[in-house]
């Protein structure tokens, strides 16, 4: 079975972090395996506190895997401090890490600081360069590049400017702009548009977890970037197509409607 390792933040409600990685990685058939990087107490509402687990523990819990079993893919999510990032960073070359897809988490959807402002600097020098395919948004594109983005060229220009910074790969998710979702991934040389209609929910929350988790699980599969994202794109349209109207705020995406689906396990 094919293995995919999740470097993330726990989300006590389930919708985003590790707990939506490790759904998505078994919606897809994929072994999941998780590293926490931070606790966060939050629910659909928003995010009350987080608690960064220490650099030592991080690097014990990736050497616990990385010397026992094969490792097909990993996802890298929220990580808050420099210490830790620069301790993941180590690591993933230490063990050659294959596929690395490096989601660059900043700031939850309810406006929560998920990465310490200082730790910026380390986020773009030491995690985005190991990336096959790095996945900002559009809120973190314009931190990283420094300029704002209002527009689909907008995207494009943004993903050639974040590429040079090292990923081999870099899609820029369209989820905060108005129109079609248009997500804009460039591979070094040409840019391609993975489109779809924007779907009028307010259910959306964990969908950058889910989408990044679902290209991670396609690598692991042996997926190249571009399937794996056309793929995950899918995967994804359908989770918020059938999104789940729980708690008060923001609900999660519907991890398994087209596995129940197939399986005649719906109504
Ligand atoms: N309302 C929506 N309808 C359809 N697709 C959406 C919607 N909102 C987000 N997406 C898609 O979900 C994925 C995650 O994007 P985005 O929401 O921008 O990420 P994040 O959760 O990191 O802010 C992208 O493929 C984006 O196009
Ligand atoms: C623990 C944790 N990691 C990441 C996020 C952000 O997830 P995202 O998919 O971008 O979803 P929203 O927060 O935007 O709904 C998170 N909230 N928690």
């Amino acid at each position: 079975m094919k293995t995919a390792l999740t470097i993330a933040g726990s989300d006590c409600s389930g919708g985003a972090g590790i707990q939506a990685d490790l759904k998505t990685f078994s919606a897809h058939g994929v072994f999941g395996m998780s590293v926490i990087t931070a606790i966060t107490a939050q629910n659909t509402q928003g995010v009350s506190a987080v608690e960064n687990l220490s650099a030592e523990m991080v690097s014990k819990q990736i050497e616990a895997i990385f010397t026992d079993i094969e490792v097909d893919a990993v996802k890298i999510g929220m990580v808050s401090e420099t210490k830790i990032i620069k301790t993941i960073a180590e690591n993933l070359k230490k063990y050659q890490a294959q596929n690395v897809v490096v989601d660059p988490v900043m700031i939850s959807k309810s406006g929560f600081d998920l990465l310490q402002p200082e730790a910026k600097e380390a986020l773009i020098s030491h995690l985005l360069p190991l990336a096959e395919v790095v996945t900002p948004n559009i809120p973190e594109a314009e931190v990283i590049v420094g300029m704002k983005i209002d527009t689909v060229e907008d995207m494009e220009k943004a993903a050639l400017l974040i590429h040079k910074m090292g990923p081999k790969k870099v899609l820029v998710k369209g989820g905060h702009l108005t129109e079609d979702a248009i997500d804009v991934l460039y591979d070094g040389k040409k840019i391609t548009h993975y489109t779809s209609e924007r779907i009028n929910t307010k259910n959306t929350h964990g969908t950058g977890c889910t989408l990044s988790s679902a290209i991670t699980a396609n690598l692991a599969k042996g997926a190249n970037v571009e399937e794996g994202v056309r793929e995950a794109k899918e995967y994804i349209t359908t989770a918020i197509r059938h999104s789940l109207a729980l708690g008060k705020g923001y609900g999660p995406t519907n991890h398994f409607y087209s596995l129940y689906q197939k399986a005649g396990m719906l109504d």
